[in-house]
C-alpha cells in the first residue's frame, strides 16, 4: 500500500492551532499533493484573521470552534504552546474519544498528560518535527502511547514522511531530539546571520554575502550527505596547515564554540523537559 493510500484511509485531519509550525506543515503536505485540501481544517484560539490567511494561501477549511475540530476530525493534531496545552485540552474533554488518532507537536509535554487532560486513554502519537517541514526537510522524532495500533502508527509515519525523513524513538528522547532538530534550524540560521554580518563587514555586497553564505551551508550539508564522512574529516580537508581555516577554526575554539553549542542543545532539551515536568 502508498503511502498515500495509508493517508486515504485517515479521512479529516485538524490542527489545534494554526501558528508557524502547522503552516510549514500544510505548505510541506500540499507541496507533495499527499492530501487534499478538503480534507485539512484548521482552528486557533480567536484568530480569525490568521484562519483565513492559511485558507487563502493554501485553500485549507478552517473553523472557529475549537470543538468541531476536535469532534470532525479523525487525525486531531495538537500544535499549541505548552502553556496553553493544559486548558485547551481540558476543553475538549468528553469531545475526544478512543476512535480518534491524537498527534502532538507540542514541546516538553508527554503523552500521559495529553491522555490526562483529555480525560479519555486515546491512541496518542507524541511527535518532534521542525520548520523545515515547509520544504519537505523535517527531521522528526516520533513516540507512540500503547494505545496507538499499528495502523495509526503507520499513517502517522506516512504523514511526517511526507515533509521530511521520520524517526521512531522512546518517548523520553523526544526531549532531546527537540534540543537537536526541533530547535536545530534555529542554530543554523543563526550561524547564516553571523556568517552573512560578518561578510557585510567585512566589505562584501550583502546580498553577495547572502549567497555566498547560503551556497557554503548548502553544499556543506550535500557534502555531508552524498560523502557519508565524518564531519570531523571533511573539515580537516579544509584545514591547510598553517592557512586561513585553521586561522578561522582557532578564534573559533577560543570562544568555545563546540562547548557553546553542544551546551545550547543540552539546555534545550533540559528546557522542553521542565516544560512538560511542571505539570507533574
Ligand atoms: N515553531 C517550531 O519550530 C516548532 C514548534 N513546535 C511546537 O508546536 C507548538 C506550536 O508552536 P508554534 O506554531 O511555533 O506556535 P505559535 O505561537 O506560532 O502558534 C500557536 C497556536 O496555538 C493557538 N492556540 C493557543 N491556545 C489555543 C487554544 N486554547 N485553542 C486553540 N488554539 C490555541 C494560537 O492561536 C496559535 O495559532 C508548540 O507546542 C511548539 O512546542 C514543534 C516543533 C517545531
Ligand atoms: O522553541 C520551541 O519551544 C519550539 C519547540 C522546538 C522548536 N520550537
Amino acid at each position: 500500500m502508498s503511502n498515500q493510500d495509508k493517508l486515504c484511509m485517515a479521512g479529516r485531519i485538524g490542527f489545534l492551532g494554526a501558528g508557524s509550525i502547522v503552516e510549514a506543515m500544510l505548505s510541506g503536505i500540499l507541496k507533495k499533493g499527499l492530501l487534499s485540501t478538503d480534507r485539512l481544517l484548521v482552528s486557533n484560539r480567536n484568530n480569525r484573521e490568521r484562519l483565513k490567511e492559511l485558507a487563502d494561501s493554501y485553500g485549507v477549511q478552517y473553523t472557529q470552534d475549537k470543538l468541531e475540530v476536535a469532534r470532525s476530525s479523525d487525525i486531531l493534531i495538537l500544535a499549541i504552546k505548552p502553556k496553553d496545552a493544559q486548558e485547551a485540552l481540558r476543553e475538549l474533554r468528553g469531545v475526544v474519544h478512543t476512535g480518534q488518532l491524537v498527534i502532538s507537536v507540542v514541546a516538553g509535554v508527554s503523552t500521559t498528560l495529553i491522555g490526562e487532560w483529555l480525560g479519555v486513554n486515546c491512541p496518542i502519537v507524541r511527535t518532534m518535527p521542525n520548520t523545515s517541514s515547509a520544504v519537505g526537510l523535517s527531521a522528526t522524532g516520533l513516540a507512540a502511547n500503547p494505545f496507538v495500533t499499528e495502523e495509526q502508527l503507520q499513517q502517522a509515519t506516512c504523514l511526517f514522511e511526507a515533509i521530511g525523513t521520520v524517526y521512531t524513538v522512546a518517548e523520553e528522547e523526544l526531549d532531546i531530539i527537540t534540543g537537536l532538530s526541533g530547535s536545530g534550524p534555529a542554530y543554523i540560521y543563526y550561524l547564516v546571520e553571523a556568517m552573512m554580518a560578518a561578510g557585510a563587514t567585512a566589505g562584501l555586497d550583502r546580498e553577495m554575502a547572502r549567497q555566498l553564505t547560503l551556497q557554503t551551508v548548502i553544499g556543506a550539508a550535500q557534502m555531508l550527505l552524498e560523502t557519508r564522512a565524518d564531519p570531523a574529516i571533511l573539515r580537516k580537508q579544509v584545514t591547510s596547515p598553517g592557512g586561513t581555516t585553521q586561522a578561522g577554526l582557532e578564534v573559533l575554539e577560543a570562544y568555545q564554540f563546540q562547548q557553546g553549542v553542544t551546551a545550547a542543545i543540552l539546555r534545550a532539551s533540559e528546557r522542553s523537559r521542565e516544560m512538560g515536568a511542571q505539570y507533574h
